[in-house]
């Protein structure tokens, strides 16, 4: 039976995960990703995003807290799990005097109803490359074939670890548009990723993982929301920062000047502007240089993870959550 729409395929609660040492690598994460959605794992090296999928994939037995796919717990219900699931590692490890074909049909033979190979390989772009042994492969073709195993069980959750790493722009946007082909019929994507546009383009909901806690989590829009836009120029000859109209009349949160170069950070971006051009065009002065933006994805993580280190990851906090919350 499939997992119907509203249905929460994954579900996370308050995992956390100890290593041998004693270290925390995972500190009371929760999340939840319904049928069809594709879910983004962010973070920056060594939040914990592998650690925490790792728990996902059933592959070992979380210190606390829960992982729920369909309802059932993948590390002790492995069976009911597994036959669903589709793991795309960060390598592979296959054995690289076979050839693409061989690796095909021998990862085909583990997967209950496998698809054939040549109805696989050519949705990953492996056409014309049956006969060419794994160590033969460009690193990208091989992050093309992991793919493909990932995808023999035709799966309902699919687990992708930084899919598109070595591949081409090109074939960054086959697979984009492979992922987006699977979402759109019903498979649920747990992603990571360092790319943040490719998060910004394939992901329904994402989640910022910082020292093991997610620091935020909503879809692309609203994590970059958060964020203050920003309002560049060229202070003009013969004027001072003082000269402008009162930041605070702008909706100004925060600026910087380096030389003559004004940097303003608003989060009422339209009325900034507007009242920043209206003021130049009475005081009959060119704001040369200026670029008007909202922040990016990019902008957003980097900002989060700078605010997340100053404040330590405290429990609670403006923009810093516990990861307790389970975005709609
Ligand atoms: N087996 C282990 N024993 C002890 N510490 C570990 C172990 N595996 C991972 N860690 C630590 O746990 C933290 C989280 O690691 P993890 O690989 O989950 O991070 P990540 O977010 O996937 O990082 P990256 O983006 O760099 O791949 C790191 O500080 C790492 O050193």
């Amino acid at each position: 039976m499939r997992a119907n729409e509203n249905e929460h395929v994954i579900e996370v609660t308050d995992l956390r995960r100890v290593y041998g040492g004693g270290f925390e690598a995972v500190r009371g994460v929760s999340f939840s990703a319904r049928r069809g959605e594709v879910f983004a794992l962010l973070g920056t090296n060594g939040a914990g995003k592998t650690s925490t999928v790792e728990l996902l994939e059933g592959l070992a037995v979380p210190t606390g807290g829960q992982v729920r796919i369909f309802g059932h717990d993948p590390y002790t219900d492995r069976a009911a799990v597994r036959p669903r699931t589709g793991v795309m590692l960060q390598e592979g490890g296959f054995p690289s005097d076979l050839t693409v074909l061989e690796t095909t049909r021998m990862w085909a033979g583990s997967v209950s109803g496998a698809r054939p190979p040549q109805e696989i390989l050519p949705l990953v772009g492996l056409s014309g490359k049956d006969d060419v042994r794994v160590k033969q492969l460009s690193g990208g073709e091989r992050r093309r074939l992991d793919l493909a195993l990932a995808l023999l069980g035709d799966p309902e959750v699919l687990f992708l670890d930084e899919p598109t790493t070595g591949l081409d722009a090109e074939g960054r946007r086959d697979t984009w548009r492979l992922v987006r082909d699977l979402r759109d019929k019903g498979t649920t994507v747990l992603l990571t990723t360092h790319y943040l546009e490719e998060a910004e383009v394939l992901a329904d909901r994402l989640a910022i993982m910082h020292k093991g806690r997610i620091a935020t989590t909503g879809t692309p829009a609203e994590v970059t929301a958060a964020q203050p836009s920003r309002i560049t120029f060229e202070l003009p000859q013969g004027y001072f920062p003082g000269d402008l109209p009162p930041l605070d009349e702008l909706g100004v949160t925060g600026h910087d000047l380096e030389g003559r170069t004004v940097k303003l950070h608003t989060h009422e971006l339209q009325r900034a502007a507007t009242r920043l051009l209206v003021w130049a065009e009475r005081t009959g002065v060119e704001l040369k240089g200026l670029d008007v933006r909202s922040a990016s994805l990019e902008e957003a993580f980097l900002g989060i993870a700078r605010e997340a280190s100053a404040h330590e990851i405290p429990d609670q906090g403006k923009n810093i959550t516990t990861g307790k919350e389970h975005a709609a």
